[in-house]
């Protein structure tokens, strides 16, 4: 099978990186935006948060889905203690998350969602993420120079702090980014 087989994508997304993931595997998609309420009720598991708000952000598609398209939505979350990370409000915050961080293993969730006029098809992967420990000064130097406020748990693995600060990960590491590329690429060929 191959791309041939894949229903037309809309990606509904504003993440670069999900829109640079696609790309690279090599997946036609347009882009529709809109905006959506990220709230989520308190007794979800960190996986089906995730799932959750994919959901809810597919779903405001609902009326405007025609033909065979099919509407790609995500979000991702950390998870460190049972404590759910999702984006930074500002420096301070993001410091503290990144302290909380330090040192040791989290988890990364990405829920995905694929909604056609058939109906909404979810799923998530979960990845181990270890952290070595970093010192305040470079916790404040990647905050000042990359501003990762717009990154779940204020860090992108893709970015200097992933480079040089994550001994190791198991499981996806683009599910880390913001798309589980390979599950995905099975998900879309089985539809
Ligand atoms: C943990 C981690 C997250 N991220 C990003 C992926 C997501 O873009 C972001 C989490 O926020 P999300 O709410 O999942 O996504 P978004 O608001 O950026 O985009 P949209 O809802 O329009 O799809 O954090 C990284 O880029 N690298 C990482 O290592």
């Amino acid at each position: 099978m191959t791309e041939k087989d894949i229903a037309p994508i809309i990606l509904a997304s504003k993440s670069p990186r999900r829109q640079e993931l696609l790309t690279l595997m090599n997946i036609p998609f347009r882009i529709a935006l809109k905006d959506v309420d990220e709230t989520y009720p308190e007794e979800l598991s960190p996986a089906q948060i995730a799932v959750y708000i994919a959901e809810k952000k597919a779903r405001a598609f609902d009326e405007s889905l025609t033909g065979d398209e099919v509407v790609l939505t995500a979000d991702t979350i950390v998870c460190v203690d049972s404590l759910i990370l999702g984006k930074p409000e500002d420096e301070t915050h993001a410091f503290e998350m990144l302290s909380l961080l330090s040192g040791r293993k989290h988890e990364v969730y990405t829920g995905v969602a694929l909604m056609n006029k058939s109906g909404l098809h979810s799923f998530y992967e979960a990845t181990d993420v270890y952290f070595r420990n970093l010192s305040p000064e470079q916790i404040k130097y990647y905050i000042e120079t990359y501003k990762p406020l717009d990154r779940a748990g204020s860090y992108g693995i893709q970015d200097w702090i992933g480079l040089i600060g994550i001994e190791r990960i198991t499981g996806s590491y683009t599910n880390v980014v913001g798309l589980p590329t390979e599950r995905l690429y099975r998900e879309l060929l089985s539809m």
